[in-house]
């Protein structure tokens, strides 16, 4: 297989600004990195986007381009420019490599002598940029030993040509370690710190486990562990017989059947998240996650000193997974407050919790910059954060938000571990909870979660885990996902191929079309966007004749929204006839055809869009999703109208600069969404990007129905097979 081919579809599926940290490094100049407190991380959030910061404009002038030209690794930049120019090699890479040779010693790159001109260095600075690019937070030094050409997706000769002309490499991953450390653009812990753009870590495992990386990265790594860590040790004294009472209370007596399940690890999550500074709750859909932690902030309250002054805040990486995580939790709570009753005063003290917010939102980012307002200095004023939809922070987020927590804060993170990472560098919900699966209890964990809940961990979850494993709790039965749905979620989840097979085709409310053209796709898109156009047609015809007033607008307007939701079409790439434009453009022509829609020019009644940037002027945020519908109150202009929980927003269409048509859309992006039926389409060329848990967190944003759409068959079981990896320390150090 051509691996080159095979890399493309990966970076299609990156954002369109995918250069932020390389970058950042260069613009923010290699010896005053912003610290990590300050900056709200423009290539983020619901965002992938970097609307205010440093952009790439420092490199690739002419100073470096005569130096690239010239000098002993002529042959090398020659190399680097013909795999940029083929496709293997974001531009970004070869100028970061070249702004990493400028700053060396000697007279620099075009002069070759000290060690800019060390080829080790630049062909490790390279691959270092281009991993930052795909995901990873570092390079391991023992990959690039290893396998390189593998770990780029490169063909083995365009690696062997771009290591020639780097000669003479070091041998094995200490041969590496001990040849960067010798570079003065490389910061080693313990040694003078001059703001050196490349940091080179290897106290986690000695020389063999040494890592890589952009400064940025480090220190955010960095803050993240240390931060958890010391929050994981932080335990507070518990009276163990009180909180077993009200767990018992708040969660009710287990049916005789439920104990064939094991322990209740939501009563137990709820025991050790009570007793520490940070606590992870993961697990797949329906497990109960939002669930648990409404009993957990009852027992908060229950057992806090002052419950009337706990202050708890709610958010989540999007607005959508923010509005579903506070409407979950009202309903939970509602429930709960029937059953606790006058024992405490439960409506009351969660009316004060106010709405669930966007992480960028709760750390005060704010247009053109950077800053957010919290950070160290100016800390958020809560006792108790939630986080949902965690696997979708990235590392610059949690950074920033750990660095904005009060130490004596307690942190709730809830999130699927299997589903896939951010966009952005980092797998930090994933790495976090590496031990969650075999849970790795402890012996004073084991007691304290017997003591405190009554449960009795089975033995095959015992074990020395670290500090952070006796925090970490996996939820295991889906209350939602029972059926065909979940089982096929599952099978993709353990790497059974076999299994998911015999569920796609065991029928409905699942479908595979195992040899589609695109036609197939567009055929169930015209289906499946079919109600909400005929509801749309209705709602129009009511009110071209005067019949609708203001309210019932806002009614109507809402059951259309909520019909568009019911069906999705999901890609795992951006580019092709199986990604998202290509599909986008051909809906489009279909509904047109059937004369669903009309289309007059970009913005017509009945089109989707999803927002691309966040935008602080109309309050749309990258990730949002609206449908254009005409104004009531200005015949003849267009609006888009958002879905909230309940509430209906709209902005004017003409606002709204940052935008793309939304009938299909990334899994990426749909994390976070639930629609009745999802359609998975999935490329026959896909690269690094067709992987387990691409396909895994498709399934699994089907409530109702899911069809999977394949040019061929053997796609599903590459995809499948394949499983993502990110380089990061995070595990180590949190460890260390
Ligand atoms: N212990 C339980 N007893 C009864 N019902 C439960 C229990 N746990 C969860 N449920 C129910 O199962 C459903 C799914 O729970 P919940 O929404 O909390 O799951 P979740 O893990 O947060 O899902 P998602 O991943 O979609 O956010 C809800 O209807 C909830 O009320």
């Amino acid at each position: 297989m051509n691996r080159r081919a095979r890399h493309e579809p990966q970076q299609a599926g990156l954002p369109a600004d995918d250069a932020p940290a390389a970058a950042a490094v260069v613009a923010e100049g290699a010896g005053a990195p912003a610290p990590a407190s300050s900056r709200a991380s423009g290539a983020v959030d619901e965002g992938n986007v970097d609307t205010g910061g440093p952009r790439i404009d420092g490199i690739g002038g002419s100073d470096l381009e005569g130096g690239a030209a010239g000098g002993p690794y002529a042959a090398f930049w020659r190399e680097t420019e013909r795999l940029t120019e083929a496709g293997a090699l974001r531009r970004l890479s070869g100028a970061f490599a070249r702004f990493v040779a400028t700053l060396g010693a000697g007279e620099g790159a075009s002069g070759g002598r000290g060690t800019s001109g060390d080829g080790a260095l630049l062909l490790a600075a390279l691959v270092l940029s281009e991993l930052e690019g795909r995901g990873h937070s570092c390079l391991l030094l023992s990959d690039l030993a290893g396998d390189p050409a593998a770990l780029l997706g490169w063909l083995d000769d365009d690696w062997k040509a771009l290591a020639r002309a780097a000669r003479p490499l070091p041998r094995g991953a200490k041969g590496w370690s001990a040849r960067l450390a010798a570079c003065e653009q490389v910061w080693q812990a313990g040694n003078l710190d001059y703001g050196q753009p490349l940091v080179l870590d290897t106290e986690a495992a000695g020389g063999s486990g040494a890592r890589l990386y952009l400064r940025r990265y480090w220190r955010d790594e960095t803050l993240v562990a240390a931060s958890i860590r010391a929050r994981a040790l932080d335990r507070r004294q518990v009276d163990t017989a009180r909180v077993h009472a009200w767990l018992d209370q708040l969660f009710g007596a287990r049916r005789p059947d439920d104990a064939a399940q094991g322990p209740d690890w939501q009563k137990l999550a709820c025991a050790v998240a009570l007793r520490g500074a940070v606590a992870i709750i993961t697990g797949g859909p329906g497990t109960g996650k939002t669930y648990t932690v409404a009993r957990l902030l009852a027992l908060l309250f229950a057992t806090a000193p002052d419950a009337a002054r706990q202050r708890v805040a709610l958010a989540a990486p999007t607005g959508k997974a923010a509005a579903r995580l506070k409407q979950s939790i009202d309903k939970a709570l509602g429930e709960l407050a029937e059953r606790v009753g006058a024992a405490l005063p439960l409506r009351e003290l969660t009316a004060r919790m106010g709405a669930a917010r966007t992480l960028h939102s709760l750390l005060g980012a704010r247009p053109d910059t950077r800053a957010f307002a919290h950070h160290r200095g100016n800390p958020l004023d809560v006792d108790v954060l939630i986080v949902d939809e965690a696997s979708m922070v990235h590392l610059e987020m949690m950074a920033s938000l750990l660095d904005a927590l009060p130490p004596g804060a307690i942190l709730i993170l809830l999130g699927d571990k299997d589903q896939l990472a951010s966009v952005e560098a980092g797998a930090v919900l994933g790495d976090l909870c590496h031990d969650a699966q075999a849970g790795n209890y402890d012996a004073a964990t084991l007691d304290y979660v017997k003591a405190a809940s009554g449960e009795d961990v089975p033995a095959a979850f015992a074990g020395a885990g670290g500090a952070l494993a006796q925090q970490t709790v996996m939820l295991r039965h889906s209350r939602r996902f029972g059926g065909p749905i979940g089982r096929l979620a599952l099978a993709v989840n353990r790497g059974d191929v076999e299994a998911a097979i015999a569920e796609l085709r065991s029928g409905a409310p699942l479908r595979w079309i195992e040899r589609a053209q695109q036609q197939h796709a567009i055929a169930l898109a015209e289906d499946g966007y079919r109600p909400y156009l005929q509801l749309l047609r209705a709602t129009l015809a009511r009110a071209a004749d005067g019949c609708a007033a203001h309210d019932d607008h806002e009614q109507r307007v809402r059951a259309v929204l909520q019909r568009f939701e019911a069906f999705r079409i999901l890609c795992a790439v951006r580019e092709g006839e199986w990604g998202v434009q290509g599909l986008n453009g051909a809906i489009e022509a279909r509904l047109e055809q059937a004369g669903l829609v009309r289309r007059g020019g970009d913005w017509y009644v009945g089109r989707p869009v999803m927002v691309t940037r966040n935008d602080y002027g109309t309050g749309v945020f990258n990730g949002d999703i609206g449908l254009t519908l005409d104004d009531p109150a200005r015949p003849g202009s267009l609006r888009v109208y958002f879905l909230e929980g309940d509430k209906v927003r709209s902005v004017l269409a003409t606002r709204l600069r940052h935008v793309e048509t939304a009938y299909a859309m990334t899994v990426h992006k749909s994390q976070g969404s639930e629609f009745a039926h999802t359609v998975l389409a999935l490329p026959k060329e896909g690269g690094a990007v067709l992987a387990r848990e691409l396909v895994y967190t498709g399934i699994t944003r089907a409530s109702a129905a899911f069809t999977l759409v394949t040019p061929s068959a053997a796609v599903l079981g590459e995809a499948v097979e394949r499983r993502t990896h990110r380089a990061s320390g995070l595990r180590a150090m949190v460890e260390r």
